[in-house]
């Protein structure tokens, strides 16, 4: 194995100082350090952050390797600074048995980029109906800890009561997916006043608030651990809220999306901005980050969706919902939050790699522990191009924007995995 030297680098915000890195760990961390058998990277300017843990990223393998495959998703997540991702369930064949999630983790380890942990499916099929083999998942090489039907909301309330008791045994998480569907049916955007301009059938937030408060009462009934995807609404924020400070084990994301884009975006038709839940209001947002910084919003957690070409660049009726997250969420973080380094790596590291159980991640680079990390040039600006992307779609709502920051180098267990911002394989 190859040592690294990486010299004159802010550890999370922290004075510069030199990083050893060699035999996968973090050997040494000093000013003044040498090593003539090491690679030297110059870290003059660049920030050090432990690597970003991806609670929410869609790989489309098995089934729609058109769009992302586990090795494309990978590369475009250590592109984005990543180290590990959870990939969830809705491929095709869904991720509900153990020899699906094995699957989707094997092809994880062969692309060596970022570690993939597998999401299970909490329902056959996503169906809504019966509970998935959870147990079976939990207990294969892939240790599915996390069950989701993200892109579906697992709505009977005794079927979600069964599932958050049933995990609670090996002190697993149910993620949900908040979305009443009795009150989003042909939904097409938020429901407010644009939607009512456009005259497209909305997704009003009570649908997505209903669920979260259904969801953390019945969390605190059983004692079970509750997660909530891409929190969207201020209303949202507050069930959390209450619900947090009586002490239920519920967590939550934001997307950067949802931290960035407001539903005016509808405006234009294009339905790169569709997707699911909605982009909302200037209200919404500003309630997102402020929840973010008070940390009734747990973590930072793309969604990312892609998409094929046919299913996106269509009428805005039809395409699907979903955009692009891992190669820019980063950006992202930086313009909302600011050079708040040690709230970005809690939100992005830390705290998702904790929910996980992801041990070797999260961790602030210190001598002894696991070289999982990402060195970030924040004076960089960079504008995005989508053809550049290394996923193999094209649905970024950032396209031509320019955003601050740029992944310099990431590495996984010492290994570089982008070197020079390019991917080393
Ligand atoms: N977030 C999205 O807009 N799309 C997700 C699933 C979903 O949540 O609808 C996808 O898998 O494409």
């Amino acid at each position: 194995m190859t040592a690294y030297l990486i010299t004159n680098v802010s550890v999370v915000g922290a004075e510069p100082t030199d990083l050893l890195i060699r035999d996968g760990v973090v050997a040494a961390v000093g000013s003044g350090l040498t090593a003539p058998d090491a690679t030297v990277v110059d870290g003059t300017g660049l920030v050090a952050l432990p690597g970003l843990v991806d609670l929410h990223t869609h790989l489309r393998e098995p089934g729609r390797e058109d769009a992302e495959t586990v090795e494309s998703g990978s590369r475009a997540a250590a592109l984005g600074g990543y180290t590990a991702v959870c990939a969830m369930a809705n491929t095709s064949p869904v991720a509900d048995t153990a020899g699906v999630v094995e699957q989707v983790w094997r092809l994880g380890r062969e692309a060596n980029l970022v570690d993939v942990q597998p999401i299970g499916a909490v329902t056959v099929g996503l169906a809504g109906e019966q509970l998935a083999e959870l147990g079976a998942m939990a207990d294969s090489a892939a240790r599915v800890r996390i069950f989701s039907d993200d892109g579906h909301c697992v709505a009977d309330p005794k079927l979600m009561r069964r599932a958050l008791e049933y995990v609670k045994a090996f002190d697993g998480i149910i993620a949900q997916h908040a979305e009443e569907p009795r009150l989003t049916e042909g939904a097409q955007m938020h429901e407010g006043e644009v939607s009512t301009r456009l005259g497209l059938i909305g997704w009003p937030a009570v649908a997505e608030e209903a669920i979260i408060a259904r969801d953390v009462l019945l969390a605190e009934h059983v004692g079970s651990r509750l997660h909530v995807c891409h929190v969207s609404t201020a209303g949202s924020v507050e069930v959390l809220r209450q619900a947090k400070a009586r002490g239920v084990r519920v967590t939550a994301e934001v997307t950067p999306h949802h931290l960035l884009l407001t539903d005016v975006k509808a405006e234009t038709y294009d339905p790169v901005y569709k997707v699911n839940p909605p982009l909302r209001t200037a209200t919404d947002v500003a309630a997102l980050r402020a929840a973010l910084a008070d940390g009734v919003i747990d973590v930072i957690a793309t969604d990312h969706a892609p998409h094929a070409v046919e299913d996106k660049e269509c009428e805005w009726a039809y395409a699907r919902p979903g955009m692009l997250g891992l190669e820019t969420a980063l950006s992202i973080a930086l313009d909302v939050l600011g050079p708040e380094w040690d709230l970005i790596a809690e939100r992005m590291s830390r705290t998702p790699a904790r929910i996980a159980g992801l041990t070797g991640h999260g961790v602030d680079p210190a001598p002894g522990v696991p070289a999982n990390l990402t060195l970030i040039d924040p004076a960089a600006r960079r504008t995005i191009e989508p053809t550049e992307l290394a996923s193999r779609s094209r649905n970024t709502p950032y396209a031509r924007m320019t955003l601050p920051g740029r992944i310099v180098a990431t590495f996984l267990r010492g290994e570089p995995t982008v070197l020079d911002g390019k991917a080393v394989k």
